[in-house]
């Protein structure tokens, strides 16, 4: 790329205008950023609707992106931006492997795909139904919950399935909540456009979307993955009790070292309030008033 980057302008899935940081070359504007430290280079491409990675590179004539086949595009390019400059600026943390990886994202991944996920390598989002959800790619906590994923790969390991799995899953929708911080709710913004007021999952109410809140409410079943979407509701509700007792400052601080001090691949729940204590001691102390409101939101949804 040249060194150069240029500042573009697009209009995100909720018909908003923002600026995007693009790279020029050969007379095409290109949706790659090279303005982060360290070369953490962010790129976004499209599948057009195929389902073939990683697609080719979102481009536009003009450095404007405005077309309505762009807005998926655009969030991407801007909200994976934004997610890298949380985890720089909050805890010097260089994209999700710690050493300035590429943030690669491909939108308009399949047809009618309602889901987003991270292979691994790259973050992907479907355009959904127009139902069910809208581009996924238009939601700050979305994004954020795919690229915590990476970030979970790379440090606690937290293997996919059963309560390592549903863990797995509460630290993404927890980052989700610390970046998106208007609510604790994930997905508002994408899901169901054609109704107000709904969401994907609620960290404070879990039980709103078929969620259990307490670790009486464990479902036991071998679907997704041992019920990882299902079960996090109760991890989620320890977050919300925590994060709305000390708030998001203190909050991120204890998740992230927790995250990449303590948690290990088969960290189960009473593991994570384990970890999540012990994070609270080393920054706080024992018996501080922050050590007390982990403790209590744990015990609050069964876990000990
Ligand atoms: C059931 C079920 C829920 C999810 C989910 O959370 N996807 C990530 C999101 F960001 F698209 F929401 N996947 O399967
Ligand atoms: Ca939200
Ligand atoms: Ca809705
Ligand atoms: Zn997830």
């Amino acid at each position: 790329y040249n060194a150069v980057n240029d500042a573009g302008t697009g209009v995100g899935v909720l018909g908003d205008t923002k600026t995007l940081n693009t790279n020029y070359s050969g007379g095409t504007y290109y949706l790659i950023d090279t303005t982060k430290p360290m070369a953490g280079v962010i790129e976004t491409r499209t599948a057009k609707n195929l389902s073939r990675l990683p697609g080719s590179y979102s481009v536009d004539p003009d450095n404007n992106f405005n077309a309505t086949s762009q807005r998926a595009d655009v969030d991407a390019h801007y909200y994976a931006g934004v997610v890298y400059d949380y985890y720089k600026n909050t805890f010097n943390r260089n994209s999700f492997d710690g050493n300035g990886a590429t943030l690669r994202s491909t939108v308009h991944y399949g047809r009618n795909y309602n889901n987003a996920f991270w292979n691994g390598s790259q973050m992907v989002y479907g355009d959904g139904d127009g139902t069910t959800f809208t581009s996924l790619s238009g939601s700050l906590d979305v994004i954020a919950h795919e690229l915590t994923h990476a970030v979970t790969e790379r440090t606690a390991g937290l293997e996919y399935q059963y309560q390592s799995g549903a863990l797995n899953e509460s630290i993404s929708d927890t980052f989700g909540v610390f970046l998106d911080k208007e609510d604790y709710l994930i997905g508002e913004d994408v899901y169901t456009p054609k109704k107000s007021g709904d969401a994907l999952r609620s960290l404070s109410n879990p039980g709103l979307y078929g969620q259990p809140e307490n670790m009486s409410g464990y479902v036991n079943t071998t679907s997704d993955n041992g019920g990882v979407h299902t079960n996090s509701g109760i991890p989620n509700k320890a977050a919300y009790l925590t994060i709305s007792t000390l708030g998001t400052a203190t909050a991120e601080k204890i998740y992230y070292r927790a995250l990449t001090v303590y948690l290990s691949p088969k960290s189960n729940f009473s593991n994570a309030r384990a970890a999540l204590l012990a994070s609270t001691a080393d920054l706080y102390g024992t018996g501080s008033t922050q050590y007390n409101a982990v403790a209590s939101a744990w015990t609050q949804v069964g876990v000990y």
